[in-house]
Parts: C-alpha cells; sequence; structure tokens
C-alpha cells in the first residue's frame, strides 16, 4: 500500500510483486499513478481480522494518503497512523515540488493526523534524525514545524531551502509505475 508517489522514488511495489505472487498494489486515486487497486478518502482496505482506513492528507503531494488503523472491534490498541511524507516525526514533508501546498498540507495534519486519538502511534516514510515512531500527542506538542499557526508554518515551509533530490531527474522505465511492471524485472 503506497502513500504516495514522488519522481524521485522507485517504488519497491513491483520488486514485491514479483517476489510474492497474488500482491496487488494499491494508491490513492488522487495520485494519477498506475497500480492494481486505487483508494479515495474514507476507505477500508481489510485484510485478515484488520482493516486500515484511507484519510486523504494532501500537501506534500496532492495524492498523499495516510492509512489508519480501524477502530473497529479485534484491532490493534493503540491505533496506528502510517503517515507517509504528511508528517515526519518533529518536522514534514517539504511543499516545494510535484503539487506541493504548505497551506493543503497545515490542514491536512490537523483535521486528519493530529484528530486522532492521541496516543495514536505514528509511523513515517522518512527520518533523516533517527527516529522511528511517535505519537499524536508528541507531535502535536513538540513538532517543530505543525505546532506553529498557519501563516507561520507557510512562512517556515517557503524557507526551508532543501536541497533538490538527488534521485528526481534519474529516468524510470515508463513501464515501471507503481508496483507495475509489465514484463516483470529479472531478480
Ligand atoms: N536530501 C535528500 C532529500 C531530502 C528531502 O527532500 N526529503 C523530502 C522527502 S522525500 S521527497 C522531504 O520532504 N523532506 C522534508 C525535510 O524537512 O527534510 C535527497 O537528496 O534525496
Amino acid at each position: 500500500m503506497n502513500t504516495h508517489v514522488h519522481a524521485d522514488h522507485v517504488t519497491g511495489t513491483g520488486l514485491i510483486k514479483t517476489k510474492v505472487p497474488g500482491v496487488k498494489s494499491v494508491i490513492s486515486k488522487a495520485s494519477g499513478a498506475k497500480a492494481d487497486h486505487f483508494v479515495d478518502h474514507g476507505d477500508k482496505i481489510h485484510f485478515g481480522n484488520l482493516f486500515l482506513e484511507v484519510r486523504a492528507t494532501p500537501g506534500h503531494t496532492s495524492g498523499c494518503v495516510t492509512y489508519v488503523t480501524g477502530d473497529a472491534d479485534g484491532q490493534p490498541s493503540p491505533r496506528m497512523a502510517f503517515t507517509g511524507d504528511a508528517l515526519i516525526i518533529r518536522a514534514c514533508g517539504r511543499t516545494d515540488f510535484q503539487g506541493g501546498s504548505s497551506e493543503q498540507l497545515y490542514q491536512s495534519v490537523h483535521s486528519q493526523i493530529f484528530t486522532l486519538p492521541k496516543d495514536t502511534l505514528l509511523y513515517p516514510a522518512h527520518d533523516y534524525k533517527g527516529f522511528t515512531v511517535s505519537t499524536v500527542e508528541e507531535e502535536a506538542a513538540y513538532n517543530a514545524r505543525l505546532t506553529k499557526d498557519k501563516e507561520t508554518f507557510k512562512t517556515i515551509m517557503n524557507n526551508l531551502n532543501l536541497s533538490y533530490p538527488k534521485m528526481m531527474d534519474v529516468a524510470v522505465p515508463a513501464n515501471l509505475v507503481c508496483g507495475i511492471q509489465d514484463p516483470p524485472p529479472k531478480i
């Protein structure tokens, strides 16, 4: 299940599909990418006794989603949220290219992530400082960007001065798009 697609990533889904027959790739419809299965905000992906709820969290890209473990009986407690690049521990995804919007990202995190129960475990896609997991309570208190008011957040995001991602312009074969590679690569 992919949280988003970005030009500097070559998704691992294609490789997993070659190793585990029957695996289906998932991504949001809003991502514009190709996959076996497309999801929208509010959808639930069931597996075994569990499910993940899809929450649209655009802003890093317009198609970003966060996957949240369900709140029904039998679901793990505390809940877990896989935030992709929307929320990074003590930070967040950049908003300066490919459909990024700091205004949208602020709204996404505050309405879809910070409203989850405060003990919800947060697992982002990236970490640059050695962290692996946080909680809603910690990020709502200590996130260096997202605890600010919206205008301050936008100013911070406009002045990150991050370097251009190294892999951004690496050519990706046209037939490799979000886990659909036809024919499959030889491993
Ligand atoms: N130096 C890295 C790129 C780092 C980077 O831009 N990371 C992105 C997520 S991947 S698009 C990001 O949103 N970072 C936010 C931040 O505050 O660092 C490289 O060259 O690959």
